[in-house]
């Protein structure tokens, strides 16, 4: 990094303890009066330059430096704050979990008003953007739409059905040709009473005609003494299925509570004796982690697909994609997959979860038998959920490279945006063996698209990417919905690179009571990679505009291969802040639910094969989307909760590379902090900003359009007002909008609709205007 002058920011703080770097006095020709850049105060190691001044000005400003220590990956010391993995999770931000996502749920909701009673329980979830709202609705254009309806009714009375049924019974047995008898397999049994459940959920090495049904009535159990009502489709439905699926699974004597070190198959000897990590057994909570001695935080193990019982064919297109070694969580849960087990897997961000998943599925399509490409309603193999589009076209795409010799293997992408009559058609004209699919496009397909109820009939393997968000209750009606069209008699898989307790408790909503529950994060290591960096800076909401330009400002001098991702709060705000940038002549491209679905694909692709560019995005971005080469995240305000932040985080450092992130909160959010103290997050003293920048900034936002920022303000206050914490005192809530407003160069706050205010429970709070 080379040495500039950097006048923009200016640390103002007194209360602040005085830091110097060492070689601080040994460049007092760096003027007095100039501050540290920002991101150098955040990120000291990278400074190449030898000190700065603690000028005369600074002094008499009563100027105080930043506290920096050397930065060292993994460095717990690091922290400014103490780690406590055991509080502060989840808690009341995860309940706080933005209800409005997104500002066209508004504007959903004002539009159908008329229609529709207040007093519902609607909630506002997130499906790209889309509210459950604004989801039902579509369902109900689409079924006036397309008029053929496929009701569950009419797939009971169709003939297709019963070769599907008899069809299940042959390819029940999920083990594979690879799979050995495992007899031998030591018969780990861990007794445990209903309070102690999930050991009874997880390691129960006999079912006894113990599935799904019974692993309900445990949860409901549970959740009964919890008062909670958390019914599902299997709490009263176990029609023999249960009993069947019990046969077979000891039947097949599959790995069914045994440490994957007991397992004494050639293939996977093999494989362990080459593998560099190493499992075990967390006896408490009865999950397997996977330790890896090795060099700190790699990605990549030692292990190689190719000591993987993997059909040629794949090993071809995994070499052809340049895959050598395994990556840890795929060797971790290759063989227990290949195995026909349902899996939950953990493992960090971009460390290759989407091949983990899709390799063994691809070898399950590849055993069964041939369709025919001609079968009208040919069967539907694998079915792999995402919550976004973006990340869906992604997994599709992944799909296709591994599938490169295999060309008589379908894949095809069911997503929102697009019309459904065309995906109605492209189904039928390519049939696919492998579909993947966001949760609220699917669900349309189930019940308005015919004959593809039947195709699901045939799914084998059932994926959930992003799984605790899926499972989350944006999602559970939709996921519900679609569990409930695929046989009980599969295969599922759920990974994440968050895996929060509640998401546990609740993940035999779709997994067989007898999943292996596979960590590949070190006991004791954070969820985030050592060797992002990560600061938070907190300053006035006033600031946080001229901040984030001069922190980029920054971060583009000095690195010419950047690629930033900033994430804001909604949709709207997103436009906004994309607007303020451009206008400040930085190259950026923005990204959110309110934009066509063709301008996201677009934009995704260029973010994705470019350099020196800048992507302003809502939290569609924030999870999965395999972006190469991130320099830096910045995420402006709250994230909705801690796996959030994960998620948001992870989209730099991926595949073991190096990155940065800021998060900038204002005083008031720094209560979200207690959530995530337990990662190796520093504090930057709040730095003033220099009043050329700050002029600079106000002038850009003199032309940003109005209707942008009318759009932002009533989307912050809507995402602001859905935070439990934020949004309790109405009356603050209003002043910190309003400082917003002001933030943006607005001397009076905008008028907001009054059906919208009335929806939000803010009428008559004083500080609104209303319309
Ligand atoms: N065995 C491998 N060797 C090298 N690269 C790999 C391997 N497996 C996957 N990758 C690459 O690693 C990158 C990250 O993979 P992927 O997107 O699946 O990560 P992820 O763990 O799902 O991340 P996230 O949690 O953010 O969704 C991708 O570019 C993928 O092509």
């Amino acid at each position: 990094m080379p040495i500039k002058l950097f006048p923009h920011l200016r640390l103002l703080n007194p209360s602040l303890p005085v830091t110097r770097f060492p070689s601080m006095n040994l460049k007092p020709s760096i003027g007095s009066s100039r501050a540290v850049p920002a991101l150098r105060q955040m990120f000291p190691f990278k400074l190449k330059y030898l000190g700065f001044g603690a000028g005369v000005k600074e002094q008499q400003l009563g100027v105080r430096k930043l506290s920096t220590r050397p930065f060292r990956a993994g460095s717990r010391s690091s922290s400014e704050f103490s780690r406590n993995r055991d509080r502060g999770r989840g808690g009341e931000i995860r309940a706080s979990k933005s209800l409005i996502d997104d500002e066209a749920e508004l504007n959903d909701w004002v539009s159908e008003l008329g229609s529709d009673s207040f007093g519902g329980n609607k909630r506002c979830s997130k499906d790209d953007g889309v509210s459950d709202f604004g989801k039902a609705r579509s369902r109900k254009n689409s079924r006036g739409r397309d008029g053929d309806s496929f009701a569950p009714k009419r797939r009971r009375e169709s003939g297709s059905a019963d070769f599907y049924e008899s069809n299940r019974r042959v390819n029940q047995n999920p083990v594979n040709s690879f799979s050995r008898d495992s007899n031998s397999r030591s018969n780990r049994r861990f007794n445990s009473d209903l309070e102690d459940g999930n050991r009874e959920l997880y390691w129960s090495k006999k079912t006894r005609g113990l599935e799904r049904g019974d692993t309900n009535s445990f949860a409901e159990k549970r959740n009964e003494r919890k008062g909670k009502n958390f019914r599902t489709r299997f709490s009263d439905d176990d029609d023999g299925v249960g009993e069947e699926r019990g046969r077979v699974m000891s039947g097949i004597k599959d790995l069914l509570g045994v440490e994957v070190s007991d397992v004494d198959d050639d293939d996977d000897s093999a494989l362990r004796k080459n593998a560099r990590s190493s499992i075990g057994l967390d006896k408490e909570s009865g999950e397997k982690r996977v330790i890896s001695p090795g060099k700190y935080d790699s990605y990549l193990s030692e292990a190689r697909f190719d000591q993987c019982p993997i059909s040629p064919l794949s090993m071809k297109g995994i070499k052809d994609a340049g895959y050598e070694k395994m990556t840890i969580v795929q060797e971790a849960t290759l063989p227990v997959i290949l195995k026909g087990k349902d899996v939950l897997a953990k493992a960090k961000t971009g460390t290759g979860k989407t091949v983990a998943f899709l390799l063994p599925s691809i070898e399950v399509v590849i055993k069964s038998p041939p369709v025919d490409r001609d079968q009208k309603r040919s069967p539907i193999l694998v079915l792999v959920i995402c919550p976004t589009r973006e990340l869906a076209t992604q997994a599709a795409a992944e799909a296709n490279t591994l599938l490169k010799y295999h060309p008589s293997i379908g894949v095809q992408v069911v997503i929102g945006g697009t019309r459904l009559a065309l995906e109605q058609k492209r189904m039928q004209a390519n049939p696919c063996q492998i579909l993947v699919a966001t949760p609220g496009r699917l669900r349309d397909h189930i019940e308005n698209t015919a004959g593809f109820a039947t195709r699901l009939m045939g799914v084998k393997v059932l994926v959930l990417d992003e799984a605790d968000h899926l499972l989350d209750m944006g999602f559970r009606k939709d996921i519900e919905r679609i569990i409930a069209a695929v046989p009980k008699q599969r295969q599922t898989l759920l990974f994440s690179a968050t895996v929060p307790e509640e998401v546990r408790q609740i993940c035999h909503i779709a997994l067989r009571r007898d999943h292996e529950f596979i960590n590949t994060v070190e006991e004791g290591s954070e969820e985030t990679h050592a060797q992002v960096r990560q600061m938070h800076l907190v300053a006035p909401l006033d600031q946080h505009f001229p901040l984030l330009y001069s922190l980029l400002k920054e971060h583009v001098a000095d690195n010419p291969d950047y690629k930033v991702l900033v994430f804001c709060t909604t949709a709207m705000v997103t436009r906004m802040v994309s607007d303020l940038l451009g206008e400040l002549k930085l190259n950026v491209r923005e990204i959110h639910s309110r934009k066509p679905q063709s301008y996201r694909t677009r934009v995704s692709d260029e973010f994705r094969k470019s350099k020196g560019l800048i992507l302003v995005t809502s939290d569609v971005s924030a999870r999965g989307v395999d972006y190469p080469d991130v320099t830096l995240v910045i995420q402006v305000g709250l994230p909705a909760d801690r796996e959030q932040y994960i998620h948001r985080l992870g989209r730099t450092g991926r595949k073991g590379k190096e990155g940065e992130g800021i998060l900038l909160l204002a005083p008031w959010e720094e209560f979200f902090l207690s959530t995530v103290k337990d990662l190796p997050i520093s504090k930057a003293p709040a730095p003033s900003v220099d009043p050329d920048t700050k002029k600079k900034v106000e002038r850009a936002l003199c032309h940003v359009e109005m209707k942008s920022k009318e759009a932002a303000y009533q989307a912050w206050l809507g995402y602001y007002n859905s935070n439990k914490k934020v949004g309790r005192d109405k009356c603050r809530l209003v002043e910190l909008a309003n400082e917003f407003s002001r933030s943006m160069g607005l001397d009076n706050p905008p008028a907001i609709p009054k059906l919208v205010l009335g929806k939000m429970g803010l009428r008559n709070v004083p500080g609104l205007r209303s319309k």
